[in-house]
Formats: C-alpha cells, structure tokens, sequence
C-alpha cells in the first residue's frame, strides 16, 4: 500500500445537551478527523482526545501537533515507506513505538491507515478484527444531573428507547442517593453500572461498599488511573466487580491489573490504549484469564462508532458498551445516522468501516483542513 499523504481536519460538533462527568461538563466535541490517501482508497481515523487534558493527558491540539512533528514524518520515512508497504497498518504501532505516549493520536493514525487498507480489499472492520456478531447491544451513558427527577426523566427516555443497559455518571455527593432513586424508579431488573471517572479514593471505600446493595453490573475507575494497587484493595472490600478504564492504556497495563486482582472487568477504548489491533490483543489477553470486557466511548462521531460497533461484535465484549445512537450525542452525525433497534447497534458490512463522511455534512461542521503531503 502507498501512503500519499494524510488529511487533518478539525471538525466542531454540538451536543444534543450538556454531558457532565466528575471532571467537567462537555457541550460539544472539538474532533481531530484523519483521512489517509493511498493508491488504492481513502481511509478515515477518529482521534477521540478531548479539547482539555481532563480524561487523560491527551488533548486535541496536542495529538495534532505530535502528529504533524513526530509521527506522520516516522511514516512518511523511508524505513515507514517500506514498512507500510509490506504490512500496511500493521506496521504503524511497531514504527511510532519510540514515541512515548500520545495514543489516542498514534490510534488515530492507525485506524485511518487500517481502513484504506481494508477498502482497498474489500474487507470490513469487523471481518478483520474477527466479529461474530451483526449487532451489538446498545449501552447508553447518562451524565451528571442539577436533579433527580431531571436524571430519572432521562434514565426513563432511554430504557423507552430501548437501550440494553444504563450507565451513570457519579462522583462524590452524587452517588447513592441517584443510583437508589434509579433502582426505586426502574426496577431490580434494569442492568445498571456506574463510571466515576477516577473522583474517589481509597478513603472512599466503605462509602463506596454501599454500592453493593444496588446489584450494579461494575463500578468504572473509581480511583486515579494510576492507583493499581488502590483498585486491588478496594476490590477485595467491595461485591461489586471493579472496571477500570483510564488506567488501562496498553495490554501490558491489562495483564498487570488483571495479575494484581485490580479488576474484573474492563472498559476497551481503542483510542485510549493505541488503536484496533492493541484493542484485540487486550480482548484476547482478557479472555485467556476470563475477564470480561466491553467497548467504551469517548462520544465518537459516526467514524468511531462504525469501528467500535465492529470491535464490540468480538466474542468476548459481553457485556453492552457505550455505542449507544449517534442522536444519544448529536442532532447531525457526519455519516449516515447509527439507530438502536431493538436495543442493538448494527455493525457496519461495508468494505473498511463501512461508513464515510457525508461530505455536505462534513464541510458544515469542518473548522480547519490541512494536508501533510508523504
Ligand atoms: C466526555 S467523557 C468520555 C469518557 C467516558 N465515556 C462515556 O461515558 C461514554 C460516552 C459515549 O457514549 O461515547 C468514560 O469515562 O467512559
Ligand atoms: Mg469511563
């Protein structure tokens, strides 16, 4: 495969209502699309760093600058020239390895890389990752409420929308008291998790111990992404299985919290930990020590969520993710609308992600282009 170049597009993207977390509230996404030129095909990555160094220590400005400075230049090298074209995307983690962190940018690169390839041949993102599945079922992440009742409006909106599993957002002074008011409202039956987003500590833990009463599916990163051992000891004083999310960012960080009981379960984000194939491999990690997994969110546009669509359909992502609908987000998606039926996502068929930009849609939403010439 020839790599002619590759596009950086900003794109500005409204949401439909505020999403607040324990670490700030998002109104919109300032999205770092990529679209790869080769010979054969175009192919389209979605970098999902936030605007702000809130989630993790990426941020779309910063994974643009490594990009354009460090790891489209490795690519455009002589040795990335020869290396893609014999393995093609492949071979982007092994040649941006040197550079340390930056993930969600190396991800970004990847995936786009990955998608023209597979255009190229025909071949779907869910073919090549080894999905078993035409559908996944559909999670959906409910934020930070001012209120109660406004979170149980909401909560209520989208189990009548058919979602398959309701995840809220807690952090300290908001968590028993929702989560019970969900339980008294909804039923025992409603599968039901929470995600703290790292905002508790292990101080926290016999607050956090009250959780137990509710029969959640997880508790998500409740403590700091770097406090293995915290989560390890927190796990053995909660019932309630411990997911993490922000602290793992590469199968060798998965193999150190599984080997040190700091979780059971764990939210996959392809951008988070480098891309597709690092998520496979942490999918196939977690399977060899019977760990389940699910696919996270980072409110990807309709690029990110055909992918991830396609990496939930492995057979073991068993339990619902957040690929919930792109209307869960936006009022316009850039690609064809994602809709839940029946309380599932369809996983794309098409050659690559099976999806495009619609262009019209893309130029509406486009705050700046810029081409990086190979
Ligand atoms: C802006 S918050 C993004 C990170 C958060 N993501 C979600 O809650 C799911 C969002 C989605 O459905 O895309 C998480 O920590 O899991
Ligand atoms: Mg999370």
């Amino acid at each position: 495969m020839k790599l002619r170049g590759i596009e950086m597009r900003r794109i500005s993207m409204p949401l439909v209502s505020p999403f607040r977390t324990s670490f700030g509230t998002q109104t919109g996404r300032d999205i770092l699309l990529l679209k790869a030129v080769t010979d054969d095909a175009e192919g389209w990555g979605e970098c999902v760093a936030l605007a702000d160094p809130l989630y993790s220590s990426e941020y779309a400005d910063s994974q643009a600058d490594v990009l354009r400075r460090w790891l489209f230049p490795k690519l455009a090298s002589p040795e990335g020239r020869e290396a893609i074209a014999r393995s093609g995307a492949a071979a982007v983690a092994g040649l941006l390895h040197p550079f340390k962190g930056h993930r969600m940018a190396k991800a970004a690169a990847e995936m786009a890389i990955l998608d023209a390839e597979l255009r190229a041949i025909g071949r779907s993102f869910g073919r090549e990752l080894g999905a078993v599945a035409d559908r996944v079922p559909s999670g959906v992440s409910v934020g930070i409420h001012d209120t109660v009742p406004q979170l149980l409006a909401a909560v209520g909106e989208y189990l009548d929308a058919g979602y398959a599993r309701i995840k809220l957002k807690i952090e300290p002074g908001w968590d028993l008291v929702p989560v019970a008011a969900v339980r008294e409202r909804f039923g025992a039956e409603v599968p039901l998790q929470v995600d703290a987003n790292t905002a508790y500590t292990l101080r926290d833990a016999r607050h956090l111990a009250k959780l137990d009463e509710f029969d959640l599916l997880l508790i998500e990163q409740p403590l700091e992404e770097e406090d293995v051992l915290g989560h390890a000891a927190l796990a053995r004083r909660l019932a309630t299985p411990i997911c993490l999310d922000e602290s793992i960012v590469s199968a060798q960080t998965a193999a150190a919290a599984i080997a040190l009981g700091a979780c059971q379960i764990i939210n996959i984000k392809p951008g988070r930990v480098g891309g597709y194939l690092e998520a496979r491999r942490i999918h196939d990690l977690a399977a060899a020590h019977g760990v389940a997994v699910w696919c996270g969110g980072m409110l990807e546009t309709g690029i990110g969520r055909a992918a991830n669509a396609a990496l939930a359909a492995l057979p073991g992502f068993t339990l619902p993710g957040d690929i919930s609908a792109s209307g869960r987000f936006y009022r316009t998606d850039i690609t064809e609308p994602f809709v839940i039926k029946d309380g599932h996502i369809a996983v794309p068929t098409g050659p690559g992600l099976g999806v495009t930009p619609i262009p019209e849609l893309l130029d509406t939403v486009t705050t700046s282009t810029e081409w990086i010439a190979f």
